[in-house]
């Protein structure tokens, strides 16, 4: 990169804006904010005339249906829920589209399923359709694509959707705003000395209150929240939840961000992907704590080391269909590059084909011979990646723990001598596996849990609310 460090401090940020329904529309009347909307408005096109590339992801079409149909209550049917969010987006991206074109900011709309993002070709499509358009200096409008999602292509919530297409744009900053001005210690509401937690560096060692559950019209919350900031910063993406009813508060955050960037950031910048036209900037965002005093939000640390394009695409674009234990000699060799062989599969679960995606797993211990459930392992199991298989479960299941010169008789035919080649295998990153758990203070009554019940972050992070965990979107609904 060229230029000196002032002029780099002034470089444009890729910057993701995720708005949700409560934040689109009144809770009980769906009518529109439009003063928020507008103060959006004119936030993103500040920010579009101080240099940065800025995309939207906005929900809000069920809410937006729901007031156009006069219908009270949000349907149970997806069907009914699909057909008023087909109703409500063209009046959403509508209404968006006509706020912005008082200030002349053209806007494009842009709609994603999982399987859009699952398939390789379509998920570079996007991507390239992403870039044009930000060269454009147009603002992309992304939903999920209600209207064809059902449970197993969706991404289940928009703050996951957020965090992907962050992922996708090589964005430098994400915001999630919702209806508090950020995480705290303990809910603020029964606990006066409760104290805002500005920076996240390790969300694994998080002690938060993130029980707040989501609008009555959305499917997000906090935990879905903590999800997306996970995935966003593993990613190198910094990630920052701030209230909604003050948007402008984007602004002054996004200009602290840019003045406080610290020297090692910006020699992180000399190695990040120059070509990308969201990176442009610094991949990994700093602020000194003594600086300006900025509006209250957490900001989530992006990784040092973040995983993009095509590990990324592996790792959260696809849905793992199925699982195969290792055993740790062959985690090791994983680590130090070597590919995966049959004689470390210790066991395969799940029905997948070839080139399909599956979570990889270490087992702590092998057995000798089946358990009632016809395990051949026990003790502890550790996610430690995704990898993409040159066979399918059937194929592996018969060539596990052999010799892969014995491939070509087991199945009669070899197409490789590896079950996964080492480019075809990507670990998470320190903040995206499984962590230690630490336990907040957790008061609220969304995603399963009791109200006054200890939250265990790590169980956010494991997707025991059913809301994704790893592999993102698993649960959730329109
Ligand atoms: N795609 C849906 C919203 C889904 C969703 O995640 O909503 P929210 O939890 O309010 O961000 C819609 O546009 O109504």
């Amino acid at each position: 990169m060229e230029g000196t460090d002032s002029m780099k401090c002034n470089r444009s940020l890729g910057i993701v804006i995720k708005l949700g329904t409560s934040s689109i529309v009144d809770e009980k009347t769906h009518e529109p904010l439009l003063s928020t909307l507008t103060v959006i408005v004119e936030t993103a096109v500040r920010l579009r005339k101080d240099g940065h590339k800025v995309v939207i992801v906005s929900s809000g079409a069920i809410g937006v249906g729901l007031r156009r149909m006069d219908v009270d209550k949000r349907p149970k049917h997806v069907s009914q829920l699909q057909a008023l969010a087909a109703i409500g987006q063209c009046r959403l991206i509508s209404l968006w589209d006509g706020l912005f074109s008082h200030l002349r900011q053209p806007i494009a709309q842009i709609l994603l399923t999982r399987s859009d993002i699952a398939d390789r070709s379509r998920y570079l499509n996007a991507q390239n359709t992403f870039n044009e358009l930000l060269d454009m200096g147009v603002i992309p409008i992304v939903n999920e694509n209600d209207t064809l999602a059902v449970s197993e292509i969706k991404f289940g919530d928009n703050d996951t959707l957020s965090a992907i297409t962050a992922g996708m744009v090589h964005a430098d900053l994400l915001f999630l705003m919702t209806d508090v001005d950020c995480l705290y210690d303990k809910n603020p509401r029964t606990n006066p000395d409760a104290q805002p937690i500005e920076v996240v560096e390790d969300i694994g060692q998080l002690v938060a209150d993130v029980s707040t559950a989501g609008s009555s019209l959305g499917t997000g919350g906090m935990s879905t929240k903590i999800v997306a900031a996970r995935l966003a910063t593993s990613a190198g993406v910094t990630t920052v939840i701030t209230r909604s009813s003050n948007p402008g508060n984007i602004l002054s955050i996004t200009r602290h961000v840019q003045a406080s960037r610290s020297p090692a950031s910006l020699a992180t910048q000399e190695n990040a992907d120059d070509d990308h036209p969201l990176s442009k900037s610094v991949s990994s965002l700093h602020l000194a704590s003594d600086t300006a005093v900025v509006p209250l939000h957490t900001r989530f640390l992006p990784s040092p080391h973040p995983i993009r394009d095509r590990s990324f695409w592996i790792l959260h674009g696809l849905k793992p269909h199925g699982t195969i234990y290792i055993d740790s000699g062959a985690h090791r060799a994983l680590l130090g590059k070597a590919g995966l062989l049959p004689v470390g599969v210790v066991d395969v679960d799940g029905v997948f084909a070839q080139q399909e995606a599956v979570s990889l797993c270490v087992v702590a211990h092998k057995r000798s011979s089946p358990d009632e459930h016809g395990r051949m392992w026990d003790g502890p199991v550790t996610e430690v990646g995704r990898a993409l298989v040159n066979y399918s479960s059937t194929e592996i299941a018969r060539v596990k723990g052999r010799q892969s010169t014995e491939i070509e008789g087991l199945l009669g035919y070899a197409d490789s001598e590896y079950v996964a080649q080492r480019e075809t295998i990507v670990f998470f990153t320190r903040e995206s596996r499984p962590v230690t758990p630490t336990l907040g203070v957790g008061h609220g009554h969304g995603h399963g849990m009791t109200p006054g019940t200890m939250t265990p972050v790590r169980e956010v992070l494991d997707g025991k609310w059913g809301i994704g965990g790893y592999e993102v979107g698993s649960g959730g609904g329109l």
